[in-house]
């Protein structure tokens, strides 16, 4: 398990941008590269291709992904990334972010994990946020697309863009089916890709020290269409949770269903702690801690999000269940 405890403030705040092919990647990278938000950002593309900004540093990589030796089938680290993060670092005063876009039909998931895995990436930077576009448009056609749809679920930030080509009626129920693949991003609807940057860059999603609420919308709706193969899961109950039969039950559930799992995050009551306990995973690693303390007058309880495909609701929930304590009440 690895833990992003005790990280230098210094890191580099890293966003992972993905999306399927067309769908306005390059547009929304050249809004980040001329927007004047005071950064200065750095981008590695791994493909080839051209960004005609000056004063930027622009890098190409080839595909090189390497399992990870430990026989976990799903989690693999990017090679070249490493060594280019590794170069870029050395001109660590050139810039104060950095982005990478990736291929419109590559699985984000070795990129994200490369993050979670690899201690000197895990030095130097810190993964702030996936931002994901959407061709409102075209992505009717590639929803039997397993990269679309794990590009969707990895998101912490989805632009649902090309607003422009679709109907009202339309872009609402795209919106309705995105949010119930992922319920822990933030949706915005963008042409031509324009968003306020305030709103992808400097997000924090995977930052477990400002464990951000679960959308209190997704929470809150009885009943869900799961009727995709690809989905959340939100598991919500008062009371506080036994941190053996918790570690025990993630300890087993990540290595059997962690493939299917693309993200988990959790913020948890845990029996006898005065501070919230966060959870944040990506197949089957995971980075779990203590945050702030609960506040006077907080409802202290246990949220715990899955997005993944095929997952199984009910077992999920009632395994969930039973590692609350037995009294369930006011221990917490
Ligand atoms: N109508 C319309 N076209 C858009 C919009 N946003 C981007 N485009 C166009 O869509 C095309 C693809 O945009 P890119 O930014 O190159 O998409 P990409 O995701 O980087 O594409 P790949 O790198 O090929 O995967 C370009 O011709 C853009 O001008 C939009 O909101 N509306």
């Amino acid at each position: 398990m690895n833990t992003l405890d005790n990280l230098p403030t210094s890191t580099v705040p890293v966003t992972v941008l993905t999306g399927y092919l067309g769908a306005g990647k390059t547009t929304l990278l050249n809004h980040i590269l001329t927007y004047e938000h005071g950064k200065k950002v750095a981008v590695i593309v791994n493909e080839f291709g051209e960004v005609g900004i000056d004063n930027q540093l622009v890098v190409s990589t080839d595909e090189e992904i390497f399992e990870m030796n430990n026989g976990c089938i799903c989690c693999t680290v990017r090679g070249d990334l490493v060594r280019i993060i590794g170069n870029l670092m050395r001109r660590r005063d050139k810039f104060d972010h950095l982005v990478i876009e990736t291929t419109g039909l590559a699985d984000p998931a070795p990129v994200i994990q490369t993050f979670f895995v690899d201690e000197d990436v895990q030095l130097e930077t810190r993964l702030d946020a996936v931002v994901t576009v959407v061709d409102a448009k075209h992505i009717q056609l590639h929803w039997d697309a397993d990269e679309a749809q794990e590009q969707i679920a990895f998101a912490d930030r989805i632009l649902i863009n090309k607003t422009d080509l679709v109907t009202p009626a339309e872009l609402e129920e795209l919106e309705k089916k995105i949010r119930n693949m992922n319920a822990i991003a933030k949706i915005y609807r963008t042409q031509n890709a324009v968003v306020d940057m305030d709103t992808i860059l400097g997000v924090g999603g995977f930052d477990l020290n400002n464990a951000l609420t679960i959308d209190p919308d997704f929470l809150g709706e009885e009943a869900h269409q799961h009727d995709e193969s690809v989905g959340s899961i939100a598991l919500v109950a008062p009371g506080a949770m036994n941190s053996q039969k918790l570690e025990a039950w993630l300890g087993e559930l990540l290595p059997t269903q962690g493939q299917n799992i693309f993200r988990m995050k959790g913020i948890l009551n845990i029996q006898g702690q005065d501070r919230r306990f966060v959870l944040q995973g990506v197949h089957m690693l995971m980075d779990a801690k203590p945050d702030r303390e609960w506040r006077a007058g907080e409802e202290r309880k246990n949220e715990l999000v899955f997005i993944g495909r095929d997952l199984d609701e009910a077992k999920l929930r009632k395994d969930f269940n039973k590692c609350l304590v037995a009294s369930g009440k006011g221990f917490g």
